[in-house]
């Protein structure tokens, strides 16, 4: 498969080292603004985007238009999401994004939801999540951690929302810490007087988000319409997801 690389950070060089040893070409690498660069001179099947927020949405909707499927995990531009599903759609393109592509934290989404079912009605309990990345990291807080809020959320009606870095009736606290070389871990935490349970993602190295991402380039290939990683890893994670 030939892919492009909308942004060859940390991310994008990790991914370009699986896709080589899975047998893909590297056609393109985006750096800067993408009307830079002459993208449909180079055969592209898929473009995998890892960039900055505020390139995200210019990167994939410049795809769409040229009927470029694209793998987003990009994060901190989500206002715009709905518009990008929306002109994938017209175009006739294809497009995943995941606020997280690793096997490891998509299982941990699900044990997220199994335990805020559980918890529903457990009012001696209060919620937290806190999240530890890498003193780089642009946007706070996580993607990761706002997908956990939300799914929290969702199961607990009387949630409104999150709140970084605050504690506020009705909101789910997100807690975000930048430490050197943290690649990123994620902890849901439920406290009461009389003890915690807790859930904890640490992923080790990139090389699991970085895997996801290239599972997915390879699952949308040759494919229209909006897909998720429920879809990607759906024969993997079989019976309970
Ligand atoms: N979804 C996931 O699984 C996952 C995992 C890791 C990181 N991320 C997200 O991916 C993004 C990139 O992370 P990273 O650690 O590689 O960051 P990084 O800072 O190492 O790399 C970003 C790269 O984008 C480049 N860039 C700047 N402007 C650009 C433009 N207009 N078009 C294309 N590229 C441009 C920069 O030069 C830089 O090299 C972040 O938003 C991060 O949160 C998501
Ligand atoms: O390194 C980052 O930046 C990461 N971003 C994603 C997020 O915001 O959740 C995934 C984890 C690593």
């Amino acid at each position: 498969m030939n892919i492009a690389l909308l942004g060859y950070g940390k991310m994008g060089k990790t991914i370009e080292e699986i896709a080589i040893n899975r047998g893909h070409e590297i056609v393109l690498k985006v750096e800067q603004d993408i009307s830079n660069y002459k993208v449909e001179e180079n055969k592209i099947d898929v473009a995998i985007d890892f960039s900055i927020p505020g390139a995200a949405f210019n990167n994939i909707t410049t795809c769409f238009r040229k009927s470029i499927p694209v793998v987003c995990g990009t994060t901190g531009w989500l206002d715009h999401l709905d518009e990008a599903k929306e002109i994938c759609l017209k175009n006739d393109s294809a497009f995943l994004y995941a606020s997280n592509f690793s096997v490891g934290v998509n299982i941990f989404f699900e044990l997220n939801k199994k335990l805020a079912s559980m918890m529903q009605g457990m009012e001696d309990y209060s919620v937290n999540i806190e999240e530890i990345h890498h003193t780089q990291k642009l946007d706070a807080p996580s993607g990761t951690a706002i997908t956990l809020a939300n799914q929290i959320k969702e199961i607990g009606t009387h949630f409104k929302g999150w709140k970084l870095d605050k504690k506020e009736d009705h909101f789910i606290p997100i807690f975000a810490k930048r430490e050197e070389n943290v690649p990123g871990t994620h902890t849901v935490s439920y406290v009461s007087e009389i003890d915690s349970i807790e859930i904890k993602h640490t992923a080790n190295s990139r090389l699991g988000f970085a895997l996801g991402a290239v599972l997915a380039a390879e699952f949308l290939h040759n494919k229209k319409g909006i897909f998720s990683m429920k879809d990607v890893l759906s024969g993997l994670l079989q019976d309970n997801v």
